[in-house]
Parts: C-alpha cells; sequence; structure tokens
C-alpha cells in the first residue's frame, strides 16, 4: 500500500495515490506548462511519485547549477528506456545510460566536434545557409520546409560528405520519414509504461503494437545508417574523401574502440541530434522576427550600419552586432528547442537542502520553467532582445542571474549537447543572413491588417519546434536578391565535393540553380 506514496525525505510535491503515485497526471504532451505550473506551487525543486520510482523536478537555477553542473558526475546516467533500447540496441548516444559503450560514443562524438574541429565545416555550413536564402528567394512561402532541408543537409554533409540539395532527396526524406517513427515511439505516453512495470515487456506481439513499430523503426533507421556509412567507405575507397566527420571514425575506429555497429549508430544518432534541433530554432526565430516587428526593425538597423548591403554578413561581424547576439539569446530563451532538455537520472543517492534524491531517481531540469520565471525575467512572455544588453544572462536589474550561463538551452553537466559548437556557427550564420537579406511580416487580411502568427502554436515532442505558419517575406532589396544570386554561384566549388551519388531529380536541380 505504500507504492506510490511520497517518502519521507523527498522534496514535496502534488499529492499521490496508492500504486499511480502521480503517474495518472503526469503530462503525456508539452511536459514544461505542467512541470512549469506545479513550480509555481511547489517551488523549483519537487518531486513527482511514478509507482515506486522518484522523478524530480528542477526549475531553479541554483539548484541545476549545484545538482546537474557540480554533481554531474551522479546526474550523468539517463533513466532505463527499454523500448528505446530495444530500437537502435543501447546504442543511442543521446538516450544511452551511463555505460562504457556511452563513453566510447561520446569521446568519439567530442574529439570531432570540438570548437577548432568545427571550423573545417564552416565552408559547407554557408555554402548551404546562402542555398537557404536562395531557396526562400525563390520561393518564399515554402521557407518552413526550406529551414528543415537547410539543417539536415549542413548535418548529411558534415558527417557523411553528402549533401541534400532538396527537401524531398532520398536521403532527407528517409530520415524524416524514420525519425517522425522514432518520435512517436518515444514520445512520454505514446507507449506503456515498461519501465514502471517491466512486466509489460512479455506482452505477445500480436498485442503490443509498439513491439511492431519499434521493429519497423529499428529497420527504416538501420537501412539509412547503415547505407551511408557503406557509401562512404566506398566513397573514401575511391579516394574522394572530402573530410567528413564519419571518414574521420572509420579511419580511427579501432583507436576509438568502436565496432561497425556504434560506428553506424553514432552517425545515425548524430543526424538526428542534429538535424531538428537547428531547424527547429531557425522556424522560431522566424517565427519571433514576424512576430516582433519592432525586434526585427532594431535587428536590421544594425546590420545595415554594421554590414551595409553590398555584402552578406560574415561570422567576424558578429562581434560588433550587440543586438544580433542578444536576439539569439532570447530565441533560445523565449522558445527553448528542448523546454525539459533531456531527461537526466542519478547514480546514487544525494542531498539538496535537506531532501533526499534517491538513486536512480530520473531529474527533468525544466529549462522553460526557468527562462519563464517572472521572478526572474522581465514580462517573460515577450521577446524582448534588449533583456540581453542590460545583464548578462537576460534577467532582470538587480535580479542575480549569476547561475544561469548562454549554454543553457544545450543541456547541462557532462550529458550538455556534444554538437554545440557546430550548432552555434549554422545559428549565428543564419540569424545573420536572415535578418540582412529579408523583411518578414505576418499574413494580413482583406482590410490589409496584420494577422500576427501565434507564438504559441508549438509542436508536441521531445524538440519543440512550431507548427507551419505563414508568414510574408520578401527580399529588402533587388540589390541583395542579386548578391545572393551571385553568392549561390561562387559556392558551386564548395558544393560539388559533397554532390556524390545524387538522384536525376537532385541533378536536375542543382544545374538549374546554377545556370
Ligand atoms: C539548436 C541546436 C541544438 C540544440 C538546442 C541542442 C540541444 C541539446 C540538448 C538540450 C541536449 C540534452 C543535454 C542534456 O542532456 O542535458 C542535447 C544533447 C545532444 N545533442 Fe544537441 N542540440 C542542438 C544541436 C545538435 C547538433 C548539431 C548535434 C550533432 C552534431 C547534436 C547532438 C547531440 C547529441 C548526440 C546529444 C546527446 C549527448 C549525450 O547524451 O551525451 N545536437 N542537445
Amino acid at each position: 500500500l505504500r507504492i506510490g506514496s511520497r517518502e519521507r525525505g523527498l522534496p514535496p510535491g502534488p499529492p499521490t495515490v496508492p500504486i499511480l503515485g502521480n503517474m495518472h497526471i503526469f503530462p503525456t504532451e508539452y511536459a514544461h506548462y505542467k512541470f512549469t505550473e506545479w513550480a509555481r506551487k511547489y517551488g523549483g525543486f519537487y518531486s513527482l511519485k511514478m509507482g515506486s520510482g522518484t522523478v524530480v523536478v528542477l526549475t531553479d537555477p541554483a539548484a541545476v547549477k549545484y545538482l546537474m553542473d557540480q554533481r554531474s558526475g551522479n546526474t550523468v546516467d539517463r533513466p532505463p528506456a527499454y523500448i528505446a533500447d530495444s530500437v537502435t540496441g543501447g546504442l543511442s548516444l543521446v538516450m544511452a545510460r551511463y555505460t562504457e559503450t556511452w563513453r566510447t560514443l561520446r569521446r568519439a562524438a567530442h574529439s570531432i566536434l570540438t570548437p577548432q574541429q568545427s571550423q573545417k565545416h564552416l565552408p559547407i555550413q554557408k555554402a548551404e545557409a546562402t542555398q537557404l536564402l536562395h531557396d526562400i528567394l525563390t520561393k518564399p512561402e515554402g521557407f518552413y520546409k526550406h529551414l528543415r532541408r537547410y539543417a539536415s543537409s549542413v548535418i548529411l554533409s558534415v558527417l557523411y560528405g553528402k549533401r541534400a540539395p532538396r527537401y524531398e532527396t532520398p536521403e532527407t526524406t528517409a530520415f524524416f520519414e524514420s525519425q517522425h517513427e522514432w518520435e512517436s515511439i518515444i514520445d512520454p505516453g505514446a507507449t506503456p509504461p515498461v519501465d514502471f512495470f517491466p512486466i509489460l515487456k512479455y506482452v505477445p506481439e500480436r498485442w503490443a503494437k509498439w513491439k511492431r513499430d519499434c521493429a519497423k523503426t529499428r529497420k527504416m533507421q538501420r537501412d539509412l545508417y547503415f547505407g551511408l556509412l557503406d557509401e562512404t567507405k566506398e566513397r573514401v575507397a575511391r579516394g574522394e574523401d572530402n573530410g567528413s566527420y564519419m571518414e574521420e571514425i572509420l579511419r580511427n575506429q579501432e583507436e576509438l574502440g568502436m565496432d561497425r555497429e556504434m560506428a553506424g549508430y553514432l552517425g545515425g544518432i548524430l543526424i538526428e541530434g542534429g538535424s531538428d534541433t537547428t531547424s527547429a530554432f531557425l522556424q522560431t526565430l522566424v517565427l519571433a522576427l514576424t512576430a516582433y516587428p519592432d525586434a526585427q526593425r532594431k535587428a536590421q538597423e544594425e546590420m545595415d550600419r554594421v554590414v551595409g548591403s553590398q555584402r552578406l554578413p560574415t561570422l567576424e561581424d558578429l562581434d560588433h552586432l550587440p543586438y544580433t547576439r542578444a536576439l539569439i539569446l532570447e530565441t533560445h530563451r523565449f522558445r527553448p528547442v528542448a523546454p525539459t532538455l533531456m531527461v537526466h537520472a542519478t547514480l546514487a543517492a544525494d542531498e539538496y537542502k535537506g531532501y533526499v534524491i534517491p538513486k536512480g531517481a530520473t531529474i527533468f531540469v525544466n529549462a522553460y520553467g526557468i527562462f519563464h520565471d517572472p521572478e526572474l525575467f522581465e514580462d517573460p512572455e515577450t521577446f524582448q532582445p534588449r533583456r540581453y544588453l542590460l545583464t548578462e544572462n537576460g534577467t532582470k536589474p538587480g535580479v542575480d542571474g549569476s547561475d544561469l550561463r548562454h549554454s543553457f538551452a544545450f543541456g547541462v553537466g557532462r550529458r550538455i549537447c556534444p554538437g554545440i559548437h557546430l550548432a552555434t556557427n549554422s545559428i549565428n550564420i543564419n540569424t545573420m543572413n536572415l535578418i540582412w537579406a529579408f523583411q518578414f511580416s505576418p499574413e494580413t487580411d482583406e482590410s490589409g491588417n496584420p494577422i500576427p502568427p501565434d507564438t504559441s502554436a508549438y509542436l508536441r515532442g521531445v524538440i519543440s519546434a512550431p507548427g507551419p505558419f505563414k508568414c510574408t517575406i520578401t527580399p529588402r532589396s533587388k540589390e541583395r536578391a542579386d548578391i545572393i544570386e551571385n553568392e549561390l554561384f561562387e559556392a558551386t566549388d564548395t558544393f560539388r565535393k559533397f554532390e556524390y551519388g545524387l538522384s536525376a531529380e537532385d541533378k536536375e536541380f542543382v544545374a538549374k540553380s546554377r545556370a
């Protein structure tokens, strides 16, 4: 009868019921909203009971700094994920427990994604960013897809040296389809709570649709991941190296302690980690520029003062664009790509502020709740880049924001996003480009009145992206449009290194866009 009740010493939280604890009220979608509502009631450090298991939710920067950064050695684990493991064989770097396998994958990921190594990928990132401008110029209403194509083409080029010129390029389509299946499996509530009730593992497949879904997703992922790996091997054997990440992994496979399975999954999981995250950020950016014309105007004025209209911005310009830097930080704050980061777990029991955190407790860092705390941020529901010009971490003047940091949206402790430098380069290049090139305006009704887009209409899922929305995008001048055309042509040599094995449709598209 004690199962489900909150043990003595645990932090407070919502009332429990026998057996289930809080499982019956645990949010299965948009968890950050419920977590934030509870944080305002029970504080920045509270607990939930899931059967006999414990979940701790942190919505307090000081608790995050102490437990997740300083005590990272203890909070580096992930909770068991039986269903995800049955798809990936436990080889997902993102979801893996704190095991030798995770350490090997993480070392390999980290060694090739350092700030210095990430510099190597700048040429293709810049070239793809130019195609993004060109895609928007030619088909502005398709901007949502163009942003997704950009992000997946960059990650495919960086990892496998093979770009995706179109949204419909076969590798991109295969990735989006397998990702869709994968997300519908790992979404909380989408599958039975096998980790809390292990007996569910033994339900025969004919009664357990989730088992069939897992097998289907596993096949889709493996076809894509190992297909790309083998293509890279064959390309290298032909002597056509182009400096891609997986070439390096294949060269150092033995030294890194990785077999074929690990190498295949490392690449695949990095596509997953790097694709929809980057596009979600850029989609939010476009949404915010459209919904907050004042912020857009200030950013354009700064851009025009520093860069002018005769050339595209470069990364070096960012040092002289404080408002643009603030706008990037505000985009992360306003709608963080991962509102509850990725779930962590403890390796051993710990204590904080006199409360117990049991061994094996699941920990959510409610980044959204922290970023939207009215005690910390002035009017947190509005998009105001200016706040980051007033104080280092955007908090209200006079409030101590020193427990926050700029990289917070990329996670905490030893699990911090290994793609942070690559992603930051993409974010910086594209934010500057988009501000420089286009005017983003809301749609208008028949009488010409603007219809502001809904800045809260976000899709459900671990990655928080706005649903497709309408906005009008026009080039800021003919001169700028000409520069984009010219720059795309100039990028031809960079693109060529990444254009092998293209489909007939891709070849035709590429030829046309350079004609
Ligand atoms: C806007 C872009 C991105 C954002 C906001 C983002 C955010 C995050 C967050 C919040 C986590 C969880 C950290 C934690 O557990 O505390 C994470 C993990 C991860 N990210 Fe990213 N990410 C981005 C881009 C990328 C890119 C480009 C890559 C790959 C090149 C990548 C690969 C990964 C991987 C592999 C993990 C799992 C790390 C582990 O569990 O050890 N991410 N990311």
